[in-house]
């Protein structure tokens, strides 16, 4: 299972020390919707400048407009590059278009979605390099959320998949028994005391799994 550490902070500057304390220990450096909508695109070229040799995905959650936006992301550097599940199909196939041009690829975020497994299926026959089972901040801050039921469902889509919704040291071993291909975390990471001390245990519990 790869480790998808978010940046969602608000400026290129703290991205790239961020990026850069935690890069050793992560798969996928992920550039957050806020952080995107702050800065721009620019922070995909400086993190993707910066570490050329990661995965970079820009979590762009795109609507409408799936080829536009998936070309200039693919453009700025990213590898990977988010669409929501919530849009219309040709959305995504718009964005699976642009990443066949680039040979990069589309997560498709099923955040907001409510039959996740369904549209998973469909998002992957559409031409998505995996789907994110994803509870967004709104969500977990909300009474009684349990990351159980993403993980359920993604064991049941039976398609590449990557779990995000507060996903942490208590929880990633069970991100990956449940057959996830990424397991995303943002705060448990940004937010940690030592950002690098958090991604270096990390990524020891799914080594420690792998064996
Ligand atoms: O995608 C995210 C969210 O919608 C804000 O843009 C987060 O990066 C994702 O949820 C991971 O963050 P945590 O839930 O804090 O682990």
């Amino acid at each position: 299972m790869k480790l998808q550490v978010a940046m969602d902070l608000l400026t290129v500057e703290d991205a790239l020390l961020l990026a850069g304390q935690v890069a050793e220990y992560v798969d996928i450096i992920e550039l957050g919707t806020p952080l995107i909508k702050a800065a721009g695109l620019s922070a995909v070229t400086a993190i993707k400048a910066a570490h050329p040799d990661k995965i970079v995905f820009a979590d762009m959650k795109t609507m409408d407009a799936g080829e536009l936006e998936a070309d200039i992301a693919f453009r700025a550097g990213a590898d990977l590059v988010s669409i929501l599940g919530s849009a219309d199909d040709s959305t995504i196939a718009g964005g699976v278009k642009a990443a066949r041009a680039h040979n990069k690829g589309i997560v498709v975020d099923l955040i907001g979605v409510a039959d996740k497994v369904t549209r998973a299926k469909e998002a992957r026959a559409l031409g998505a390099k995996f789907v994110e089972f994803h509870a967004g901040l709104d969500e977990q801050a909300q009474p009684g959320h349990d990351l159980g039921g993403l993980l359920t469902a993604g064991e049941e889509a039976r398609v590449p998949f990557s779990v995000a919704g507060g996903v942490s040291l208590d929880t990633i071993e069970s991100v990956q028994r449940a057959g996830a291909d990424v397991a995303v975390i943002g705060r448990s990471v940004h937010s940690a005391a030592d950002p690098a001390l958090e991604a270096k245990k990390l990524r020891a519990a799914i080594s420690s799994s792998n064996s």
